[in-house]
């Protein structure tokens, strides 16, 4: 069924390429989303990808209680990015967010970042997270980690009883941005990484390759790294208690979160785990909260979780209300 407001597609006339943008919902709010620059294996793949994702913003806005709608925009990178290519791209991206009149408004995400932003703002006012240097708040990395901390606290407290990670065994699968930040901010645990990237590899942390992550016995999982990852196939290999990132759309399918429940594993939808970057921008950016303020409505990211954890406990193991407004 086709649930969501809005997909323009164009192709841009400075760069010839494929850009687009799908608002899935506008209900509560100008909608926000990231911008995706990736390669695609078919345009059909980059209009999949567009319309999950953006259905996955409305999710994580109405989890965090913002009031914005979801929507998010892709790049399709089909030939060798030179700069002068990627800022034509760029500005003709801009062209089409303009297109909306503020009801699509863009961030960064994989393959974009803050000067990303600072050209997109050259032709449209509605970008976010600009580089610093230039008033805006830069790379949302350090709050989605710290979301994602917050809500490993609460539910560790959940699954083993404390909230100190002290001594588990965690396994980080994308060793990126956030998932770099996540192994540093987990003082005392036993930390291991993993990266599709070898040259990510450092002797810090222990490591184990990308096919084996999904297949470690550890305490707690983190997917840090890409989407769909937790299909009936790696659950039936998890030999963890308890899994939470921020990796975008990690399920195949909404079934998957059953047999993750029948599996007993605990599992915190990704649009709950990895609303912090998108909390902290808003806080700053639209109310001009300063930076304490914007951090401690990221830490409200804990109490959600440990809301939606209880609340699932009393159902019996699932929980409607994970996806809707948790309040914080
Ligand atoms: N950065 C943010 O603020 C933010 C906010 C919300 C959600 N997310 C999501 O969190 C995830 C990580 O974001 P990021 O900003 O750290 O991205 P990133 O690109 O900095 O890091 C991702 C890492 O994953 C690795 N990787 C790619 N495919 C892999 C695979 N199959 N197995 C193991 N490693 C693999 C890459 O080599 C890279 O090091 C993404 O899914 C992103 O959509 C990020």
């Amino acid at each position: 069924m086709w649930e969501h407001e809005r997909l323009v597609v164009r192709t841009g006339k400075r760069s010839g390429m494929t850009t687009m943008v799908a608002v899935h919902s506008s209900a509560a709010g100008p909608a926000v989303g990231g911008t995706r620059m990736k390669e695609y294996a078919a345009i059909t793949d980059a209009v999949t990808d567009v319309l999950r994702l953006s259905k996955a913003m409305t999710l994580k806005c109405e989890a965090a209680g913002i009031p914005h709608g979801g929507a998010k925009s892709v790049i399709v990178v089909d030939r060798e990015i030179t700069p002068e290519l990627r800022r034509a791209v760029l500005l003709d991206h801009a062209d089409l967010i303009n297109e909306f009149g503020g009801a699509y408004r863009a961030g960064p995400d994989v393959g974009t970042g803050p000067d990303d932003m600072a050209v997109l703002r050259e032709l449209t006012p509605h970008a976010y997270c600009l580089p610093e240097e230039q008033g805006g708040t830069g790379s949302s990395s350090g709050p989605t980690a710290r979301g994602v901390l917050a809500a490993l606290k609460a539910a560790s407290r959940h699954t083993f009883g404390t909230s100190d990670l002290t001594g588990r065994k965690v396994v980080i699968s994308g060793f990126g941005s956030v998932g770099e930040l996540i192994a540093r901010g987990l003082a005392g645990a036993d930390v291991t990484v993993s990266d599709v990237d070898g040259s990510r590899r450092t002797a810090e942390f222990g490591w184990v390759d990308p096919d084996q992550a999904y297949r470690t016995r550890a305490d707690v999982l983190v997917p840090a790294a890409v989407g769909g990852v937790l299909s009936p196939e790696t659950v039936e290999h998890l030999d963890v208690k308890l899994v939470v990132g921020p990796a975008n759309n990690q399920l195949t399918d909404d079934g998957v979160a059953g047999l993750l429940r029948d599996r007993g594993i605990v599992w915190v939808p990704d649009h709950v785990a990895s609303a912090g970057g998108v909390i902290y921008t808003l806080a700053r950016e639209d109310d001009g909260a300063d930076h304490e303020t914007a951090l401690k409505r990221v830490d409200g990211i804990e109490a959600t979780v440990d809301r939606l954890l209880r609340t699932r406990q009393r159902n019996g193991g699932s929980a409607p209300a994970e996806v809707s407004n948790m309040g914080i």
